[in-house]
């Protein structure tokens, strides 16, 4: 491989906004990738996936490389070479990176992969936590596995088509995809592709979603005609798989604390075409309580870690912090308290994150079981969805039963 001056230069500043402005990658980089109009697809995914590539192992790449934050240009271009070494991609003789010890490298990089931390370049604190949470055996698997690049996989609207039907369009546009077994309305891209430019996407046939959260939606048996709740809708992933259940008969109402997120889902209803979608921005107590003993089924896609996407979101692991994550599973008792008033008698509503840590998911549900407000639910069935297991997103879903 032949390194283009400007496509690393890019990726260096790229990286210098995310590691020492803080800035978030995915934004950063759809940023960067509007720089330059003459780049075709090759030059886009080499900046996209080697920034993403030097995110994800920045604890490792740094200790190879003895640098520190702030990062210096210099530093960054030292980064970039560690990762090119260990790629095997001859550096060229540029001003910018110094001459590479590339025999040192490869002796750090083998010394430290030694050391679980440094290998699949989690913070301290992380692996710990991972390690009392799930066992130092399924840990290690699993944030092995939380390393590897996401497939990219969609999601047939079947409000508009079929995935059969979707195959031959994605086709027509030169996107080779295949089916999943055990999930009815996903196709997996074969190679990755900008599908967002595609004439499929703006006429609304699919979402990006990945495998795992595309259970969810179903897990909640919704049926055309109900009344559904989708209480931590965002920008609604699964409310637009549940209009789409729910044959867009029906009410499905999706609230949220942010408004500027359920602008998004109005917008993604639109392409959609799912009619039947009612947001309603959380502003005060008053919007749950109207709801309270009404719903058919509510859907709690809670707000959490995040550590079972860290495929897709790998700068997660820099950002997290101990403390967010108590307070996180404070939020989620609450909510589940909350909202759980909602499910009318004979209702059902479903507990999701996308998390692996038992104490965000099984065991919020059993303390919510074991307390006052749970007593008149019954745990019908749960899915704990390791990433080490499937290939897709961490994920957990309890289905709960009001009696
Ligand atoms: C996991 S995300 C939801 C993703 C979304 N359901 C989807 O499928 O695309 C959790 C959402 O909960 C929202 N949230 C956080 N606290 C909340 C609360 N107290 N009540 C309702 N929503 C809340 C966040 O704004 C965020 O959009």
């Amino acid at each position: 491989m032949r390194l283009h001056r400007n496509l690393v230069f890019a990726t260096v500043d790229a990286l210098s906004n995310i590691f020492n402005e803080g800035e978030y990658a995915d934004k950063v980089i759809e940023k960067t990738l509007k720089r330059d109009k003459r780049w075709g697809s090759r030059d886009r995914s080499f900046i996209a996936e080697t920034t993403y590539d030097i995110v994800r192992w920045k604890r490792l790449y740094t200790e190879i490389a003895e640098v520190k934050a702030p990062y210096s240009r210099e530093n960054l271009f030292r980064l970039f070479a560690v990762w090119a070494t260990l790629r095997g991609i001859e550096i060229p003789d540029w001003k910018q990176i110094e001459p590479t010890p590339t025999r040192r490298i490869k002796g750090r990089f083998d010394e430290l992969s030694k050391i679980r931390k440094f290998r699949e370049s989690v913070p301290d604190w992380m692996d710990e936590m991972g390690v009392e949470e799930l066992g130092e055996e399924t840990w290690e698997k699993e944030i092995h596995a939380l390393n590897q690049q996401a497939p990219v996989v969609l999601r047939a609207n079947t409000l508009k088509t079929t995935r059969e039907n979707l195959q031959k369009e994605l086709a027509k546009e030169a996107i080779e995809s295949e089916f999943i077994e055990g999930y009815p309305d996903a196709l997996q891209l074969k190679e990755r592709a900008n599908v967002f430019r595609t004439e499929a996407f703006k006429n609304g046939l699919f979402e990006m979603q990945d495998a795992s959260s595309q259970l969810v939606a179903k897990f909640l048996q919704v049926e055309p005609g109900m009344r559904v709740v989708d209480t931590c809708a965002g920008a609604g992933g699964k409310s637009l798989h549940l209009a789409a259940q729910m044959e867009n008969k029906g009410q499905l109402i999706a609230t949220d604390i942010y408004a500027n997120k359920l602008k998004e889902l109005k917008r993604r209803a639109r392409r959609a075409g799912a009619h039947n979608i009612e947001p309603r921005v959380i502003d005060n107590n008053k919007v749950i309580k109207k709801l309270f003993g009404s719903a058919d089924r509510v859907l709690i896609d809670a707000p959490c870690s995040g550590l079972g996407v860290l495929s897709r979101n790998p700068d997660a692991k820099w950002k997290l912090q101990p403390e967010f994550i108590n307070t996180i599973k404070m939020t989620q008792a609450e909510i589940l308290t909350q909202y759980s008033k909602m499910v009318k008698p004979g209702g059902k509503m479903v507990y999701a994150t996308c998390s692996v840590l038992p104490s965000e998911n099984q065991q919020q549900v059993e303390k919510f079981l074991a307390s006052e407000y749970g007593e008149s639910f019954k745990l019908s069935e749960d899915k704990k969805i390791l990433s080490s297991k499937t290939g897709y997103d961490g994920f957990y879903m309890a289905l709960l039963e009001k009696e």
